[in-house]
């Protein structure tokens, strides 16, 4: 075996070639891709409604997959023409699904309870297996114990719940072993072939551990741990790197070992529903897809806030900071699937290409478009809240932005001069995440005289609330009931609790299920992540050299009064401050 250095990691590595992606089965008269095998479709059929041997072919987004996407990575596979799609082969295959990290916190929180949920929904193949691996030492019993903790069931249907984390925890199993072992990841291997079983197997691994031993890890997954008669898949969580050169040479190592499609780069909001219904609202509605433009639209908002500071990860966020950990990931996600334009299909190339075209268009980020804050300590009552620098795993002297607003551009036909503002404070008064569409006044306005002097308080905002409490509503101006002439602002509302009585599922639901689906739609590509660390870079790198302070805040605050005066520049007014709501 031939060995080399490679500057993607500490360690020597043994080079191997990029892991094939997936295989094609043949029916009579359909090329399908592996990923449609175990597509939720298929399963929910296999698991509730019919008989196993019916087969029905649609990705998570309702698009049929019936043809070979050049992207999938299977064209040049050997073993493509050789397995059959035959009933059996598909129930015969097997899924197993590696938590690298499964001590951690986000493992703890968030993955295996999302995984468990697929199963309890009988949204997960028939013959899979959960692994976890990490250095900490456990027992597969340990495993399950830590696990169970965090489980919970649908709140409609409990029923069943604990024959059904029985029988989830029964697969789940775990091995300890160090990041850059190749001798640990092939005892891996070898616990994994003994549950496939001999079986076609197809293999996910989630990267739920820091960035610095991402590489080490597919290293060793790619020469030790690899499906050999099936497709490989990485999930790798953000943060992807700190600016374009570190996101550039991940980028460049990580393809050394994997080929674009086997990388499934998440960025959990992508997959929260209301970010899902954005391109829904817009392109099946009539009503709204005209208005969807410069002519008609004054500003655009999106808005985070949490109502807690950073407790037990002051470490890894003071070398990020909100910029990075919000901002160029979730809120620019969200905003390029707001304005792109209507893609050719629903096919994730087609809406991808959008959304790098506008990420591509943007103006280059101004400092004196951007504030920074921080937060300070706060006593309320007898209670008292501590300063981001009172963590002790952050410097006294930390000029990391716990808050931050930005005004952005887009150069384009569509969107041309519109302010495009973004917020994103940790420890502020609420827990929040938002998008805001305020519209333009009604031209030669009828009713001007019944508004006051303030006609920005009687244009229409639309509201998209992602979080929490899931609602779209329309502010509208309306009649007041009566023989006078009264105008009042009122909300058209669809409050998803009060619509949808089904609890709503976890954006990491979702996600997980489309990378077993092999749908990337709501993945990151590389070069989307090159045209977003391309916007905030240099700004980024202004900021820190310059050492710009950021403006103190209290802990459960509103936030620094500088986000009001950038909003002002443009000649906004921030929704979720105006005391309407
Ligand atoms: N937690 C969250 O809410 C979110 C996390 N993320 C990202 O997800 C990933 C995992 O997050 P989280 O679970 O919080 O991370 P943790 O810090 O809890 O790390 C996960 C596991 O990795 C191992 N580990 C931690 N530090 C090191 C190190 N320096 N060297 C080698 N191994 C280490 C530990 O396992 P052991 O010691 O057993 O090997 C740990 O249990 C990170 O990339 C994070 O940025 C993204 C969004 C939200
Ligand atoms: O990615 C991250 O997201 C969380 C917020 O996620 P949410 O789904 O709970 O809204 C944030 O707390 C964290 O700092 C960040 O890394």
């Amino acid at each position: 075996m031939a060995r080399q250095f490679s500057p993607c990691s500490s360690s020597s590595t043994t080079f191997s070639p990029p892991l094939k992606q997936g295989i094609i089965f043949f029916t009579k008269s359909v090329i399908v891709p592996t990923r449609t095998f175990s597509s939720r479709w298929v399963s929910k059929i296999h698991s509730r409604t019919h008989p196993r041997n019916h087969f029905e072919f649609k990705s998570s987004n309702g698009y049929p997959l019936n043809a070979v996407s050049l992207h999938d990575g299977s064209a040049g596979n050997p073993l493509a023409k050789e397995l059959p799609l035959s009933d059996s082969s598909i129930s015969e295959s097997t899924l197993s699904i590696t938590v690298v990290g499964a001590s951690g916190d986000l493992a703890k929180k968030k993955i295996f309870p999302a995984l468990f949920a697929l199963f309890y929904e009988d949204w997960l193949p028939e013959n899979f297996t959960v692994f976890g691996y990490a250095r900490t030492k456990m027992t597969d019993e340990e495993l399950r114990d830590m696990i169970s903790k965090t489980l919970t069931c649908r709140i409609d249907n409990r029923e069943n719940c604990d024959d059904k984390m029985d029988q989830f925890l029964k697969r789940c199993f775990y091995h300890s072993g160090l990041y850059n072992s190749e001798e640990n990841f092939s005892e891996l291997d070898s616990k994994i072939k003994m549950k496939e079983g001999g079986k076609p197997s197809n293999r996910l691994f989630y990267l739920s551990i820091p960035p610095n031993i991402f590489v080490d890890v597919v290293r060793c997954v790619s020469v030790k741990a690899s499906s050999k008669n099936g497709w490989t898949r990485v999930i790798v969580e953000k943060p992807f790197g700190r600016d374009s050169e570190s996101s550039g040479r991940l980028i460049t190592c990580l393809k050394q070992y994997l080929t674009e499609d086997q990388i499934f780069r998440i960025d959990h909001y992508l997959g929260k529903e209301l970010v899902e219904n954005l391109s829904v609202l817009r392109f099946s509605n009539l009503v709204f897809e005209p208005l969807w433009c410069r002519n008609y639209i004054r500003n655009v908002q999106f808005i985070f806030s949490e109502d807690f500071g950073t407790e037990g990860r002051g470490g890894y966020f003071d070398n990020y900071g909100i910029i990075r950990d919000i901002m160029q990931n979730h809120l620019l996600q969200i905003l390029a699937l707001f304005a792109m334009e209507t893609p050719v299909s629903l096919d994730a190339e087609d809406i991808r290409n959008e959304k790098v075209k506008v990420l591509r268009s943007m103006r280059p980020l101004q400092l004196e478009d951007v504030i920074v804050g921080q937060y300070k300590g706060h006593s309320k009552g007898s209670k008292s809240y501590p300063g981001y620098t009172d963590d002790p795993t952050v410097p006294k002297d930390s000029l990391t932005p716990t808050f931050a607003a930005a005004a952005l551009f887009i150069n384009n036909a569509r969107w041309d001069g519109v302010p495009f503002l973004m917020k994103a404070g940790k420890a502020l008064h609420t827990k929040r995440a938002e998008i805001r569409v305020q519209f333009r006044h009604v031209p030669g306005n009828l009713y001007k005289r019944n508004f006051g002097t303030d006609l920005d308080k009687a244009t229409n905002e639309l509201v998209l609330r992602v979080q929490p409490d899931e609602a779209i509503y329309l502010k509208i101006n309306n009649k007041v009931p009566g023989i006078g002439m009264r105008l009042d602002r009122s909300d058209l509302n669809l409050l998803y609790s009060a619509r949808y009585p089904r609890e709503i599922p976890d954006a990491y639901e979702r996600l997980l299920l489309d990378a077993i689906e092999g749908e990337r739609r709501l993945f990151i590509r590389s070069d989307e992540l090159d045209a977003a660390w391309s916007l905030f870079t240099p700004l980024l790198k202004e900021l820190e050299g310059k050492k710009i302070a950021p403006e103190l805040y209290p802990y459960g605050s509103r936030g620094p009064v500088g986000a009001h005066y950038l909003a002002a520049k443009h000649n906004v007014r921030w929704g979720d401050l105006s005391g309407e709501d």
